[in-house]
């Protein structure tokens, strides 16, 4: 049956879900990675496939950008699908200059300024973690790929855009030692740990807020490859 915001049927969609941010990005990873994808979802543009990936079933599905809407997503492929893992693969901006465009970083933990986990469960804890399985999962897919990565804490920001007034990268990365900052990752890793459920967040350095390198909307869509082939060798791992 489905949801108000996915028309998948029970089944179509695989315990384990790859999630971009970028609905075309999965739109990419379905049609460069996946053996016979089918789009299972269409609504608000937010594609989803199920494919094989060397014969092992897998799903990869646009979460959309910020908490409330991962919030959405998460929990209803945790809850009515019966998705099992979710592994998000974003974009993200660096706040150290030893993160280059284009590195890999797998978040550790999320610190987050965000009212998310309050509202949503009464949880007051401000970071959120990510499954030590998973993690493991990634880590070794990595380490086998021999792609290099950087296992740190991140920020999951409620804000992209900020006034010159608030001294944000340099206090998150003093203060609370996030290396780079994404919008979601806070909240899919609350929902998974309230839904009992498994999460991790592999990362991109798509931009640096230390020296203002920027990858193009384009890049971000389609040129991560490093990350989509670990997630999708993780992915092996844990369906
Ligand atoms: O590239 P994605 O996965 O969307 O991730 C990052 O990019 C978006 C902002 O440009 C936010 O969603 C942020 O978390
Ligand atoms: O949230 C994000 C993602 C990529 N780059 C940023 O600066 N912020």
């Amino acid at each position: 049956m489905s949801t108000p915001h996915n028309q998948a049927a029970n089944g179509e969609i695989a315990k384990v879900v790859l999630m971009p941010g970028d609905p075309l990005r999965a739109k990419y990873i379905a049609e460069t990675f996946l053996e016979d994808p089918t789009m299972f979802n269409t609504v608000r543009n937010m594609y989803g496939y199920t494919g094989t990936y060397k014969g092992t079933r897998i799903s990869v599905m646009g979460s959309g950008m910020g908490m409330p809407s991962i919030g959405i997503y998460s929990y209803e492929l945790f809850s009515h699908y019966d998705v099992e893992c979710i592994i998000r693969i974003g974009s993200a901006g660096a706040y150290t200059e030893e993160l280059h465009l284009f590195d890999l970083v797998l978040a550790s933990e999320a610190w987050s300024e965000s009212t998310f986990a309050l509202a949503q469960s009464g949880d007051d804890e401000t970071l959120q973690k990510p499954s030590a399985r998973v993690n493991a999962a990634i880590k070794e897919a990595a380490a086998s790929l021999q792609k290099p990565l950087t296992e740190a804490c991140i920020h999951s920001s409620d804000v992209f855009y900020y006034e010159a007034n608030v001294d944000g990268h340099r206090e998150f990365y003093a203060k609370h030692g996030c290396v780079c900052v994404e919008m979601e990752s806070f909240a899919l890793f609350h929902n998974a740990k309230v839904l009992g459920k498994h999460a991790a967040c592999l990362l991109t350095i798509s931009d640096s807020l230390v020296t203002h390198e920027e990858t193009t909307a384009k890049q971000r869509e389609n040129s991560f490859t490093n990350m989509m082939e670990v997630a999708l060798e993780a992915a092996l791992k844990l369906a």
